[in-house]
């Protein structure tokens, strides 16, 4: 069966500055749906409004056609990776699977240059993130939503993290954000661009120059 998760009608206001006026997105399991958009155009709020973290003065989000306001609180429905690293830095990268019911080893077969034994404040950045990215994209979730999750990942690790994610949207509906279009494109089905407080829908990269975003 395949699940939805739409996303319309979402109107923020920060005092006079109008985020959002008309937004329409749609993802389904199975895919992966790329968002990009200028710095400062609404990704990150998209986001927080979809997994509750922020309030719209009016927004309609449905999984499966059914309105669900505060979906962090459903995990079971939608898992989010913030922008900022969410993972406890005292914990050893083994008790951080073990905690969210994750399996070493296949944690292991994915990366194979973590040691399990090392605490999360001996990762660096870019390694801290491949462990967060992994946890959400894994734990059980009918979607899983990624800010920014290419940020700090060297060019080969960027290219395990996209081979990794294609191959979890066989599990759930992906939604992701991030600057580096050119790989949100590859591993993309659907993208929206975010422009004006509205969504667009780009169907190719001369989408993207005709509506600003990049300059071909
Ligand atoms: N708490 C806040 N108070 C006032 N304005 C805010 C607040 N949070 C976000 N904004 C504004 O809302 C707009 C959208 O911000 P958001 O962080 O979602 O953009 P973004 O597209 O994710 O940007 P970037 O690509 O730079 O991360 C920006 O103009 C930002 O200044």
């Amino acid at each position: 069966m395949i699940h939805t998760l739409e996303t319309d009608g979402v109107q923020l206001d920060f005092g006079l500055h109008r985020v959002f006026s008309d937004i329409y997105l749609k993802c389904e399991t199975g895919k992966i749906t790329g968002l990009l958009g200028r710095n400062g155009e609404g990704k990150t709020c998209l986001m927080k409004i979809i997994s509750g973290n922020l309030n719209a003065s009016s927004n309609s989000i449905r999984f499966d056609g059914h309105v669900v306001s505060n979906a962090r609180s459903h995990p079971h429905l939608l898992l989010y990776l913030p922008q900022f690293n969410f993972i406890p830095r005292s914990l050893r990268v083994k008790q951080v699977l073990d905690d969210f019911g994750l399996a070493r080893n296949d944690f292991i077969n994915w990366f194979p240059q973590f040691e399990l034994d090392l605490k999360v404040t001996q990762l660096s950045g870019g390694q801290w993130r491949m462990l967060e990215i992994y946890i959400i994209a894994k734990t059980p979730s009918q979607f899983a939503m990624l800010d920014e999750p290419f940020t700090h990942l060297n060019p080969i690790q960027i290219e395990n993290i996209k081979v990794f994610l294609t191959a979890q949207k066989e599990h759930k509906g992906i939604l992701i954000t991030d600057h580096m279009y050119k790989h949100l494109l590859e591993i993309s089905d659907t993208v929206y661009l975010l422009k004006d407080g509205k969504t667009h829908l780009a169907k190719s990269i001369d989408d993207l120059d005709t509506l600003g975003y990049i300059r071909l």
